[in-house]
């Protein structure tokens, strides 16, 4: 991904931030969007995206996917830095593109219905703290965000794909052409929207 930083009008586009916000689906932190990779269901593609920085370690993929909240999934992932696999600045957009990509096909009517209601704004996640994934105000004008927003760049980016019938709900998510992409040191597999069940950590385990 091009990491060019890039202004936005604030009343040009649209933000998220807080996910009780009219376009907070659009954060990974939102609820209500469940994920199924390799038969696991996953709360949130927040959670999804953390635990694969720790392909080599099941134990922390598995602390990660245990919790509730998304928000506790990044703290968690913040404990485990030093374990992050090694080559994750190099493909954690790509890896984040992947967990947008399984958000939106497990998740169809409702994420497609959300992102299309965008329009063809520029999408932005407004934050204060992170101007990698989103965009900050600038120090020269509130009314003016500064940031790579990667994160907002990617859901335009999927924007696009459902507009022109590249992704559907019955497309197939294949898995990345990458080194050790493990859940639980298995192999993701392809995934797919219809074959959406439950399954217990605890029976996982078993
Ligand atoms: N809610 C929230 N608070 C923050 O402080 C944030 N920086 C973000 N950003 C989200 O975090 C994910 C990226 O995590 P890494 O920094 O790569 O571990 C991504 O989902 C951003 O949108 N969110």
């Amino acid at each position: 991904m091009n990491l060019s930083q890039r202004e936005y009008k604030i009343q040009d586009v649209i933000t998220f931030a807080k996910t009780d916000s009219q376009f907070g689906g659009l954060s990974n932190m939102a609820p209500g969007y469940i994920l199924f990779v390799n038969e696991v269901n996953i709360q949130s593609s927040e959670i999804l995206y953390q635990a694969c920085r720790f392909p080599l370690f099941p134990q922390i993929q598995e602390e990660i996917l245990r919790t509730k909240s998304p928000m506790d999934g990044k703290i968690i992932s913040r404990n485990y830095l030093a374990y992050t696999r090694q080559d994750w600045n190099s493909v954690k957009f790509k890896v984040m593109r992947w967990c947008l990509e399984v958000k939106l096909i497990q998740n169809y009517s409702k994420f497609s219905e959300l992102l299309l209601t965008t329009g063809n704004k520029p999408i932005v996640e407004y934050s204060t703290k992170d101007s990698l994934w989103g965009a900050s105000p600038s120090p020269s004008s509130k009314d003016i965000l500064v940031g790579t927003n990667a994160l907002g760049r990617l859901l335009m980016e999927l924007r696009e794909k459902i507009k022109s019938g590249t992704l559907t709900q019955t497309s197939i998510i294949y898995p990345l052409d990458i080194p050790a992409f493990l859940l639980f040191n298995k192999n993701i597999s392809a995934v797919h929207n219809d074959d959406y069940f439950i399954h217990d950590l605890d029976e996982i385990y078993a």
